[in-house]
């Protein structure tokens, strides 16, 4: 499977100049490199402008998820569509959608950990659900939103449940860069599969975003790395032999002993 990460900067509050932004992007990634399987950043219609967003986010999911749909469809793309603000009974959260190349949404998932560091618990709702495991086209996938990153508790379970790569949709700022670099690989190796992410650049509100978005293999060797202060593409082919391989070279899932751990 090919993927295409856009490492993009958002403009705040003004979620149609980012939708039209991300158009005109896949249309040209599409032509340039023909991913599978295209994947956008956190928040991406309307940055971290908590204040405005009982104003400016989705309702129960549009227009972000028929947007979505017309571009998968238009051309023949799967779309992690990274994460938008999104009203449902009142609240609103952090959602992450998966649109297959037919156009249908396989996945949602609401962001289970608000970051303190950035205010979200004012504004936003923790999502109820765990993380679960989702197919595009036969390849077992998982996803998170940014600081998800920090609780391997979420991951392991997309891991036991036999996702080959985990994508993460971030905003991460640049003051926890050695954090984000570390954590990836952290992920990649414990649970012996790939870890992608997709993270803006630009700054808001005084916050400088990191860029980074990376490609982590199963072993932890960092496969690609974006930039810190520019947009940019990743591309990667996935070589999902590695998984099977490196979890027979060093059989951690064999050798766990789950009735010993304690997780809460
Ligand atoms: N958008 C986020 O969740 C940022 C996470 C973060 O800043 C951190 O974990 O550090």
């Amino acid at each position: 499977m090919k993927f295409s990460m856009y490492q993009m900067d958002i403009h705040p509050g003004d979620p149609e100049a980012n939708r039209q932004k991300v158009a005109a992007w896949v249309e040209a990634e599409v032509k340039r490199n023909n991913p599978d399987t295209i994947v956008l950043p956190e928040m991406w219609t309307t940055a971290y402008t908590l204040s405005e967003l009982d104003g400016i986010a989705d309702d129960e999911r549009e227009p972000t998820e028929s947007f979505l749909k017309e571009l998968a469809i238009k051309h023949n793309v799967n779309m992690i569509g990274g994460s938008v603000a999104n009203k449902m009974n009142g609240k609103v959260y952090n959602t992450a959608l998966v649109i297959d190349r037919k156009g249908n949404l396989v996945y949602h998932y609401d962001k289970v950990h608000l970051v303190p560091m950035l205010d979200e618990p004012a504004y936003l709702s923790g999502g109820e659900s765990p993380a679960e495991v989702f197919e595009l086209d036969g390849v077992k996938l998982g996803v998170v939103i940014c600081y998800d990153l920090r609780f391997p508790e979420l991951i392991r379970w997309l891991a036991l449940e036999g996702a080959q790569a985990l994508v993460i949709v971030a905003e991460w700022p640049l003051a926890r860069v050695d954090h984000w670099r570390t954590l990836q690989r952290a992920r990649a190796i414990e649970n012996q599969m790939y870890v992608l992410t997709c993270n803006r650049i630009g700054a808001y509100d005084g916050v400088e975003f990191a860029g980074t978005s990376m490609v982590t293999d199963p072993w932890g060797d960092v496969l690609v790395e974006g930039s810190q202060g520019k947009e940019e593409t990743l591309s990667i082919s996935l070589d999902l032999e590695k998984v099977k391989q490196v979890r027979e070279d060093v059989p951690i899932f064999t050798s766990r002993v789950p009735d010993l751990y304690r997780y809460s």
